[in-house]
């Protein structure tokens, strides 16, 4: 499935690499010439912390759907965040660039560079001492891995490699908390899905690049000492969402009166998801943030062996994707045009659905919002942002 908005030409110029910022092999530059002084003020002004108790936390991909609002919730409480974003084109920019407006109105600034830019990350380690990274930058979405693999070794695999090493030479060496995701329980039919289960079934090569990274950040934990938590989200939805996900695309849709298709498994079973609001999946992240241990340099020996932790983040209640639609169209109010296909080949799995035990003995982590009330929300945001873009458009 093509991602939904721009061109097949800007897709295509995904796996390009960004020309915003020089490439890692430019001898390292002063910060300010990476956008001028200002840009280094906003840096600094945006990492400071309100008390001395709190964070400074680097957040990756601020201008993606879960950055976003993790970055908010952090600056809200009083901690400094500078979030980076290579704001690239898989789904409609203009998002991530309101997003941006929202963060920089609650004093978050986003430094607009790539995860693989060494140079670049090498002097904001410099400027600021970070004591956490939430990472969160990745190539997601698990269909569009058969129409531009590339973007997910440059996001998901180099990206992720490239930040550990610059992590790693930091002094003070921060403590990592990123994004993994429910795919990596792949064709697993032991329900619900554990941490300890087994990952070796992908079914994409989304959820490959997510266990590779998994298994990249214990080598990581393993010689340099790198405290690190990884997060295997399930997915997430919820207001400034990403339109490339079914939630979001469905609701364009049936406003639009246009066909949805809805899989169903060969034998005509439902296709089911454990989607998890983004409030609740925020909770987790900072509470993950809130208990990640120091990390213990490469002489963790004397220390003993630096914090790796894994916790599944999902709401504990599977829906059907029809059911999904039943609710999208009552809160809508519009018929849906339904069309029921088996499930294609396409990376999608059967089914998903957590076991969040651990995360909640050891995060406190507990999901309040069932889908009915969170799409609610969803789709209140969706009508408020696009009925404003329209008014911009319409202005010119
Ligand atoms: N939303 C979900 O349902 C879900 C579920 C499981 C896991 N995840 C993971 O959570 C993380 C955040 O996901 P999201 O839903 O917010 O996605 P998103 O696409 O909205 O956010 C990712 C952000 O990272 C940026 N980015 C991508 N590659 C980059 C690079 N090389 N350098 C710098 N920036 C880069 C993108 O521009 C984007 O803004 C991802 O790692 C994703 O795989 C998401
Ligand atoms: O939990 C996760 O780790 C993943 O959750 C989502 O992936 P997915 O669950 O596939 O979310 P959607 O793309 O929104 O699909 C939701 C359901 O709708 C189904 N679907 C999708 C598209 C469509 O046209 N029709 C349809 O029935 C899919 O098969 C799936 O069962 C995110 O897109 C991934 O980035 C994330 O890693």
């Amino acid at each position: 499935m093509a991602a939904p908005t721009g061109s097949a030409t800007s897709l295509a110029r995904l796996d390009a690499a960004p020309t915003q910022v020089p490439s890692a092999s430019n001898p390292r530059r002063s910060l300010g010439s990476y956008g001028g002084s200002d840009w280094e003020r906003h840096v600094t002004r945006s990492a400071r912390r309100r008390s001395d108790s709190g964070m400074t936390v680097l957040v990756t991909g601020a201008a993606g759907f879960v950055g976003t609002h993790v970055s908010m919730a952090l600056k809200r409480r009083g901690d400094g965040v500078l979030g980076l974003d290579n704001f690239n084109l898989y789904y409609e920019p203009t998002l991530k660039r309101n997003r941006q407006k929202e963060l920089q109105k609650n004093g978050v600034f986003i430094v607009e560079g790539d995860l693989n830019d060494k140079s670049l990350l090498h002097k904001l380690f410099d400027v600021v001492a970070f004591t956490h990274v939430m990472h969160l930058a990745a190539q997601a979405g698990v269909r569009y891995a058969m129409q531009n693999p590339s973007s997910y070794i440059h996001s998901n695999i180099a990206g992720l490699v490239n930040l550990l090493e610059v992590c790693k030479s930091a002094n003070p060496q921060p403590s990592i908390v990123w994004a993994s995701s429910s795919s990596v329980y792949g064709l697993n039919s032991k329900v619900p899905f554990s941490e300890k289960d087994r990952t070796d079934q992908p079914a994409s090569l989304y959820a490959a690049t997510k266990k590779a990274g998994e298994e990249i950040a214990h080598t990581y934990n393993h010689i340099y000492g790198l405290s690190i938590t990884g997060l295997r989200f399930f997915t997430v939805y919820g207001p400034w969402g990403r339109p490339d996900m079914a939630y979001f695309f469905f609701t364009r849709d049936i406003l639009k009166g246009k066909v949805i298709k809805i899989y169903e498994t060969a034998d005509h079973g439902s296709v089911a998801r454990d989607f998890t609001y983004i409030d609740d999946v925020v909770k987790g992240c900072l509470a993950a943030l809130d208990t990640a241990k120091k990390s213990t340099g490469s002489g963790g020996k004397k220390k003993g062996p630096a914090q790796f932790r894994i916790f599944n983040l999902g709401n504990t209640a599977p829906v059907p994707v029809s059911e999904l639609v039943n609710i999208l169209e009552k809160l809508l109010k519009v018929k849906a045009k339904r069309l029921v296909l088996p499930m294609p080949r396409n990376g999608d799995v059967k089914f998903t659905h957590a076991n969040i035990s651990l995360a909640h003995r050891e995060l406190g982590y507990r999901p309040t919002t069932d889908l009915e009330t969170g799409l609610k929300k969803f789709v209140k945001w969706y009508f408020k942002y696009y009925k404003e873009e329209k008014k911009k458009i319409n202005a010119w």
